[in-house]
């Protein structure tokens, strides 16, 4: 097999010292599954997102594959980039090529992080038939199956177009690439692999997940000698999907701790705010306790390849630089702003920002006084419309008790 089309993220050329990341997608999927994690994962790692054979922009030789054709391909494509050892995290299929991987060729792999996969995915009848139905009719026709599994029902209705978007992603996988990763599923067995796998595991699964329930996570977690099972709730089969920040968060503290980091991952790089790294994490944790995690979440989940730079450019300026200053307090900060919006007539910002300050300290009476205040500067008519929407967020709040729903003026940022 011909190298893997790949895209390399975070410091370049990497620094002494700083690790690098392998990213492997499930069947289906090509290296922009991974958007979502990058740039919070670039910010303290070098990133190689992989293509498996004939998914994104790989080529595709004639199948059937064997899972160690498709380790011959990333293994070739590690020695043609020259990174030396790797910290190996696979989704689904691409967790069984970096299982294999690091059974077959441990002088490559420092650690494993393994999403929704499995060392055993019969019957493998199920696998040769799916890849008679792609020969014939395409990958469009397993599409909406497919992406099916990887959302719980839920999520996905209240995300079509990241659905639609996912069924194209699928349906542009090459028919014969896709039919020869199912024969590869179909002849897996990795069981007698995972006693000798000496590199710390961590196997994560979703709650959710209908393709490989958690019991096939905790197989490996089990069976490895230094493996820890996670279990996310509300999670279908491809849950950096539908958890991006929570899956990022998990790979950060596995591949820290066993680089002898250790600890949070949110604190423990943030000692250095003159880097970009240091910045990312510290602003990540103020964006969270101002704005809540219900919409960093939200807002990390809906990061497209378009929005990823400014999401980014917003964590580690507004965040991790401006919002961290000594200069002025948090409860200070949240006046500035209100004040600012109101006068912009910002009103998505506004309504986010009336969230904010409340659990940056400010009361309701305070809020009312910024306002009122602002009517003498900035004119009657703007300080109206800024009562008018501050009003609706409080009438949300008293309905909700912050349970982390969408409030108005959350969609954005
Ligand atoms: O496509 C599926 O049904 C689930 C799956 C198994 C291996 C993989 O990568 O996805």
């Amino acid at each position: 097999m011909r190298p893997l089309h790949h895209q390399l993220d975070g410091p370049l050329p990497a620094p002494e010292g700083v690790p690098t990341l392998l990213l492997l997608g499930s069947l289906g999927s090509s290296l922009r599954s991974w958007t979502p994690q990058v740039a919070a994962l670039a910010a303290r790692f070098r990133v190689l997102r992989l293509d498996l054979p004939g998914h994104g922009a790989s080529p595709a030789a004639a199948g059937p594959y064997a899972l160690d054709d498709l380790v011959d391909a990333v293994a070739a494509t590690l020695d043609d980039l020259g990174t030396g050892p790797v910290h190996a995290v696979g989704v689904s299929l691409g967790g069984m090529v970096a299982l294999r991987l690091a059974a077959r060729e441990p002088q490559r792999v420092r650690s494993l992080a393994l999403f929704c996969t499995s060392a055993l995915l019969g019957p493998a009848e199920g696998w040769l038939e799916r890849a008679r139905t792609v020969r014939a009719e395409g990958t469009a026709a397993v599409a909406e199956a497919v992406v099916g599994r990887w959302l719980t029902p839920g999520f996905a209705a209240r995300h079509p177009a990241l659905v639609a978007d996912l069924r194209a992603m699928v349906a542009a996988v090459d028919d014969e690439g896709y039919a020869g990763c199912c024969e590869a599923i179909a002849g897996m067995d990795l069981r007698a692999d995972l006693p000798r796998i000496g590199v710390p595991v961590l196997a994560v699964a979703g709650a959710d997940d209908p393709a490989t329930p958690p019991e096939h996570l905790r197989a490996i977690a089990d069976a490895v000698p230094d493996g820890r099972l996670e279990v996310v709730p509300g999670a279908a089969h491809v849950l950096p999907l539908e958890h991006p920040a929570r899956a990022a968060e998990l790979v950060t503290a596995h591949v820290l701790a066993v680089e002898g980091g250790g600890g949070d991952p949110t604190t423990d790089l943030t000692t250095d705010l003159t880097t970009d790294g240091g910045r990312h994490a510290a602003g990540m944790r103020t964006r969270r306790q101002v704005l809540g995690d219900a919409h960093v979440d939200r807002a990390v989940a809906g990061t497209t390849e378009f929005t990823a730079g400014f999401q980014d450019f917003i964590t580690r300026y507004a965040w991790g630089d401006v919002w961290q200053r000594p200069g002025l307090d948090r409860r200070a900060r949240s006046t500035v702003t209100l004040a600012v919006l109101t006068t912009l007539g910002q009103e998505h910002e506004l309504q986010m920002h009336v969230r904010a300050a409340l659990r940056n300290g400010l009361t309701t009476a305070e809020i009312g006084e910024i306002l009122q205040h602002c009517a003498i500067y900035a004119g009657v008519p703007a300080a109206n419309r800024a009562f008018a929407l501050a009003q609706r967020v409080l009438d949300e709040l008293a309905r909700h008790d912050e349970s982390g729903a969408a409030g108005a003026g959350d969609e954005e940022r």
